[in-house]
């Protein structure tokens, strides 16, 4: 979307008045050659980009104001057109908008008859300024629009940021290791405006990776605003993203509120678990994203943001995409930079690190200084699976430290639920082999017979076999390879 399709409305009336007073077809570009109005011929063919090689795309490039009293004759204006050979206009003037000495558009008027050429070729000089004329006030009005914004957003300025206690990406635990090289595209990123994509199980520390790039962005004085889509009904979804208007609905607050695109200007908005948002949502967010303006529900004022957008999900949205639960272009929209978080399973390397993290944390808030772990326990949690990654690997430690009785944490500390996974079967003296629950065995086996497939030469290429092979649906394919990590 361009400056131009925020006055759509505006322009298309100016285009039909032009019209009317001429007795000619108008039609307008925007600043990427797509026509934004027309009238006559020309109306069936707005929002599609006007040819490549045509004049008026010319006009943008040069930024003058040119005249074509005989197409046919004069190619060299129209050699390169795309649309040369079915062309059924007989003479054209175009001129350019421009706003600060920027081309952002073209306005040309067409003559399709032998009379209107031939009125056309009378009367230019006369028109010419006309349409120089018509092409200041939409400068104007693009000018207005930006006044506009600039003022929603400084209205916005005033409020104070949020705060947030800042994270660091040296602070991540597997920085130097298992996280290095997501962190290492991280801070590449961190000062770009471009939409990141965190994707990775529940637990992997999306959040906090998100809180980590905004911490060491520009934008870190101003607000972090996280909101978890799924977590929000429907209903009230919308009106959290995008604020509301008073008496927008009822029960709602009288002086209205600002939604979390507001309450983030200038500053990060975490879109958490963006799968989950709505597909009667998709649209406006998208909307939101491309114009960077915000309208509350209820209300008739633009709100210009300046956010940048940092969006996780542990959703399959490829398959989502293919299974029509979530849109194409919002797919691509927020894809721009897409980071991984490896669940812990795949960077085992990193456990103990997390282990002994979470420990000394428990044991300093809990008082209880002397605390270690036994070090047979120590090898088996470092073996385990962690469904629930870090999450659940810091909520058993917390749990352990809590039951420890003496200065060593033991296998009967364990919560409950590790007891039933594996952890009982483990020797005092640990052999060291890793002992598996059976659902563990069960992923480790169809992971490997998935590894097998995607080694093989014959299959490697063809998902739709693998997947024919497996009497599995393609969907249910995609989705066990994001899940094992072979995508
Ligand atoms: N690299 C890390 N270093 C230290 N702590 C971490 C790290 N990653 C995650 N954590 C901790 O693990 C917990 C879960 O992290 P976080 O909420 O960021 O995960 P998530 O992927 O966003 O989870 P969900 O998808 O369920 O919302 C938090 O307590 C967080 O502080």
């Amino acid at each position: 979307m361009t400056q131009f399709s925020r006055i759509e409305g505006f322009i298309q009336s100016y285009a039909d008045n032009i019209s009317k007073v001429l007795g000619l077809d108008v039609t307008i570009l925007d600043e990427q050659g797509i026509r934004v109005s027309g009238t006559g011929y020309y109306q069936d063919l707005i929002g599609l980009p006007a040819p490549e090689g045509s004049f008026f795309r010319m006009i943008l490039q040069t930024g003058q104001p040119g005249m074509i009293f005989d197409m046919k004759k004069n190619e060299s204006q129209c050699m390169n057109c795309k649309f040369l050979q079915q062309c059924r206009e007989l003479a054209t003037i175009g001129f350019p908008v421009h706003k600060r000495e920027k081309t952002v558009g073209v306005i040309g008027i067409i003559a399709f008859s032998p009379e209107q050429k031939e009125r056309m070729h009378h009367n230019s000089e006369k028109w010419m300024p006309f349409l120089q004329h018509t092409s200041s006030l939409i400068e104007h009005k693009l000018l207005e629009l930006d006044a506009e914004l600039e003022k929603s957003c400084n209205i916005q300025e005033e409020m104070p940021p949020a705060v947030m206690n800042p994270v660091y990406f040296a602070q991540l635990i597997g920085a130097e290791t298992g996280l290095r090289d997501v962190i290492a595209k991280a801070k590449k990123v961190a000062n770009s405006i471009s939409t990141v994509l965190i994707r990775g199980e529940s637990g992997t520390g999306k959040e906090l990776l998100a809180k980590a790039i905004h911490s060491e962005s520009q934008r870190s004085r101003y607000s972090f605003i996280a909101i978890n889509c799924a977590a929000i009904p429907e209903a009230l979804l919308e009106s959290e993203l995008f604020g509301y208007e008073g008496g927008a609905f009822t029960g709602s607050r009288r002086e209205g509120k600002p939604g979390k695109f507001e309450l983030a200007h200038r500053g990060t908005i975490f879109l958490d678990e963006v799968g989950d948002i709505p597909l009667s949502l998709q649209p406006k967010l998208l909307r939101v994203l491309q114009e960077k303006t915000v309208d509350r529900v209820g209300g008739i004022k633009t709100f210009g943001i300046d956010v940048r957008v940092i969006a996780a999900t542990h959703r399959d949205l490829e398959s989502m995409v293919r299974e029509g639960t979530f849109r194409e272009d919002l797919y691509y929209r927020l894809n721009v930079i897409p980071l991984r978080l490896k669940p812990l399973r795949e960077r085992r390397e990193d456990i103990p690190l997390y282990l002994q993290h979470f420990l000394y944390r428990y044991r300093t808030l809990l008082q209880k200084s002397g605390l270690a772990l036994d070090a047979g326990l120590s090898k088996w949690l470092a073996s385990y699976e962690w469904p629930g990654n870090i999450r659940q690997l810091e909520n058993a430690v917390e749990y352990m430290v809590n039951m420890a009785e003496d200065t060593t944490i033991s296998r009967e500390d364990l919560p409950e639920y590790l007891h039933l996974d594996g952890c009982d079967q483990m020797d005092a003296g640990y052999s060291g082999e890793k002992v598996q629950g059976l659902e563990q065995r069960m992923y480790q086996y169809e992971k490997a017979i998935l590894e097998q497939f995607f080694a093989d030469p014959h299959y490697c290429q063809d998902k739709a076999l693998i997947a024919d092979t497996l009497q599995i649906s393609l969907s249910t394919l995609y989705r066990k390879m994001e899940k094992y990590g072979l995508v």
